[in-house]
């Protein structure tokens, strides 16, 4: 199928507009609508792609994968800072940012085929490179042409919210949008902002030579369990990230090259500005209102990620919610189904992990402590397991970090863990959680030794202290057989 291909059925009004029908129209190619425009392209739909601007979408021009890629290189400059304990000897990198930036571009560069408008033409999906504007309930108009569809899924995302504080305007700012592109290194970065963006970017930058000092209005990482943020706050603070709290800035004076934040903690002043104050869902474009889609900050949608009018379905960050990639693929994956076979899918929230990547990491999968106490009270049971009893941890240098299984009924109900590769070894309690899996299945597993991944084996284990090993009635028992026993 050509890429511009249209039907020869009419639903345009306006004659200077090409037509076309479609089974399903996707708005937005980021990792939700590229999920849906595969899954429904390779099951036999005829599947029209929107993409206004760069396919690949958030992740993988300006937010996942070039973070990932900066963090990279800040973790190089600080390995050679920090041998000495394995005996080899600490030196000062010398850092050419402009290089790790290029790393960065080529990194977006080798990923980027797989998103393409290419590759996506070649699955036969309809790719039109245009903004979607919704003209009717099933109507969306886009450049030249007007589209029909018998579904509709968007997912347009979000953009860096950028608050209106008095004095920001009038200076020179970044946001996740145009950081990456940023070559020249800055001496002091100010990041407003202690979220995930916020403090990725202050740990990259500091370990990359500049002066960080991150403002937070409330508290940094504020959206994860504070034992387990406060681990990697300790270890900002100690590489030299300057981490102000409860300091919502409230004016910005200055010019390029010296800006100053105001907050009620005080004036800071740095070289460099980024905004990292959270998202807002990209709506504007799209008419909603012609399509009867309801919507607020972002679309309103249920648990089957419909909207109010029921041809239209959103999923990933405009849906609200959860904000991730994976989150975006899996809300792709699941609205498959009733597109396609008129069958009910529901999305879940309850087993979906995420990671915050800065050294040491950040993992949550389901409940934090504080909300599985509130939801089961004096019958939930926590387990705990630092690093720092790892055989594999203390080899590498890395004890710093715990980890956190809420267990209610023998099952986990949540898992928080601070500490090196945090992101990788939730991945197994996140089947656990999907799959609503036991305690004893955890417990009974067998880890290779020696790695980190034993901490959750051992944390499972824990479980069993009490049950066993401080239980006077299993005592008195062994004791009886052992006395009987040939
Ligand atoms: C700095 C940063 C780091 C991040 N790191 C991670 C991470 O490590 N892990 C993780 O899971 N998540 C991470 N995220 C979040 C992740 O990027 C998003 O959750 C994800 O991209 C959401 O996917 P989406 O498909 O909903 O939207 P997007 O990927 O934003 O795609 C939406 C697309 O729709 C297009 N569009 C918008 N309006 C229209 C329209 N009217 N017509 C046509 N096209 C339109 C946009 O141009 C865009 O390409 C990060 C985000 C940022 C900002
Ligand atoms: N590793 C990952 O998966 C990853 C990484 C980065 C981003 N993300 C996604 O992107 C989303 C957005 O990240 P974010 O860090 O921009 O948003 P966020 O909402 O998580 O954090 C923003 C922070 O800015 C603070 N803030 C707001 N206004 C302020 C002001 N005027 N002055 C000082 N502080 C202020 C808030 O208190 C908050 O702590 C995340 O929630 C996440 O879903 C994910």
């Amino acid at each position: 199928m050509n890429a511009l291909d249209t039907t020869t059925s009419t639903v345009a009004e306006d004659a200077s507009m090409q037509d076309i029908k479609t089974d399903v129209l996707v708005i937005g190619a980021g990792s939700g609508g590229l999920s849906v425009a595969y899954g429904a392209s390779q099951m036999g739909a005829d599947v029209t792609l929107l993409e206004g601007h760069k396919m690949g979408g958030d992740c993988l021009n300006f937010g996942c994968v070039p973070s990932k890629a900066l963090i990279a290189a800040g973790k190089h400059a600080h390995a050679m800072t920090t041998g000495a304990e394995f005996g080899v000897t600490p030196v000062a990198p010398e850092i050419d940012y402009a290089a790790a930036k290029r790393h960065v571009a080529n990194t977006i560069a080798t990923i980027a085929p797989v998103d393409s408008q290419e590759r996506f033409e070649g699955l036969g999906v309809r790719v039109i490179r245009e903004f979607g504007r919704f003209a009717g309930e099933d109507i969306v108009e886009a450049g030249p042409y007007r589209i029909k569809a018998r579904r509709i899924v968007i997912a347009t995302g979000s953009s860096p919210f950028v608050p209106p504080i008095p004095g920001l305007d009038a200076v020179r700012h970044y946001t996740n949008e145009d950081i990456f592109d940023l070559m020249e290194k800055p001496d002091h970065l100010i990041v407003v902002g202690g979220g995930p963006i916020g403090m990725e970017m202050a740990q990259a930058h500091v370990r990359l030579g500049c002066k960080v000092t991150v403002i937070e209005g409330a508290k940094a990482l504020g959206k994860d369990d504070p034992e387990m943020a406060d681990v990697v706050l300790k270890r900002l603070r100690a590489e030299g990230v300057e981490i102000v709290e409860e300091a919502q800035v409230e004016k910005v004076s200055g010019r390029d090259g010296a800006i100053t934040v105001h907050t009620p903690r005080g004036d800071f002043t740095g070289t460099h500005l980024l905004m990292a104050v959270g998202r807002k869902a990209n709506v504007d474009k799209l008419n909603l209102d012609a399509a009867g889609v309801k919507h607020d900050r972002s679309i309103e949608v249920g648990a089957d990620l419909r909207t109010t009018n029921k041809k239209v379905y959103a999923i990933g960050d405009v849906a609200g919610g959860l904000q991730f990639t994976h989150v975006a693929g899996y809300h792709g994956a699941t609205v498959i189904r009733p597109i396609l076979f008129g069958l009910p899918a529901k999305a879940r929230t309850d087993h979906i992990p995420w990671a915050t990547y800065t050294d040491p990491e950040l993992a949550q999968v389901g409940l934090t402590e504080a909300q599985a106490k509130k939801e089961h009270g004096i019958h939930l049971e926590v387990l705990r397991f630092p690093y720092h009893e790892n055989d594999r941890a203390i080899a590498e240098g890395k004890t710093e970090g715990l980890i956190k299984v809420m267990v209610y009924k023998g099952r986990p109900v949540g898992v928080s863990i601070a500490g090196a590769q945090a992101g990788e070894l939730i991945g197994l309690w996140a089947l656990v959680l999907a799959n609503k899996m036991k305690i004893s299945q955890v417990a009974a597993m067998v880890a290779p030794y020696p790695t980190l991944g034993e901490i959750s084996k051992r944390a499972a284990g824990q479980y069993y202290v009490p049950r066993l090993f401080e239980n006077e009635t299993v005592k008195k028992a062994v004791r009886f057989v052992q006395k009987y026993l040939p």
